[in-house]
């Protein structure tokens, strides 16, 4: 891996890398359903098989979806610190799956350290202090790395 200071930050859907955000705009089908981010995805399954699901998944932006998902009001279902990193990465492994233009710009970052440039969360982005947990950015780092297994698969299969 890479050293800091060659890091790739990204934050705003706008920026340069603005793709990695969950707020950029590239819907996914999971679960049958149509989600018009992985944002809306993600912040839904803090509800799972409740209308406030569905309410999230009909939100018209990321941001209203996000800001539904984090109401203290909504009863958050109780296995959520358990299970949110593996919805956070099947989540972003199926928007990089999905779209093979996100999949070459993910790849092209060859082994470089992905960090969400998040000051206001220590957990998900770097925190304000930039030493936060990045869980975000490590998470595009293992979908980079099955993204890149699946393309050597394949070829593999293409010679024989
Ligand atoms: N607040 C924000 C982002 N934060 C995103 O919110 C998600 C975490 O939600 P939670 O677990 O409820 O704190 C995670 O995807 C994190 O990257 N992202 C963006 O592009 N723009 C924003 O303004």
């Amino acid at each position: 891996m890479s050293s800091r200071a060659e890091a790739i930050f990204f934050y705003k859907v706008e920026g340069l890398y603005g793709c990695f955000s969950n707020f950029s705009s590239h819907s996914i089908v999971m679960k049958s359903r149509w989600w018009p981010t992985t944002a809306h995805y993600f912040q839904a399954q803090k509800f799972a098989g409740t209308a406030y699901a569905e309410q999230i998944r009909l939100a018209p932006t990321p941001q209203i979806a996000t800001e539904i998902g984090r109401d203290p009001r909504l009863p958050l279902r109780r296995d959520w610190e358990q299970v949110k990193d593996d919805v956070m990465r099947e989540a972003v492994l199926h928007k990089f799956a999905t779209y093979e233009d996100l999949a070459k710009v993910l790849l092209a970052t060859g082994e470089k350290q992905i960090i969400e440039n998040n000051r206001l969360d220590p957990y998900w982005g770097c925190g304000p202090d930039g030493n936060g947990k990045n869980r975000l950015g490590h998470i595009l780092v293992e979908v980079r790395t099955i993204l890149r297994e699946r393309v050597c698969s394949s070829r593999v299969i293409a010679v024989y």
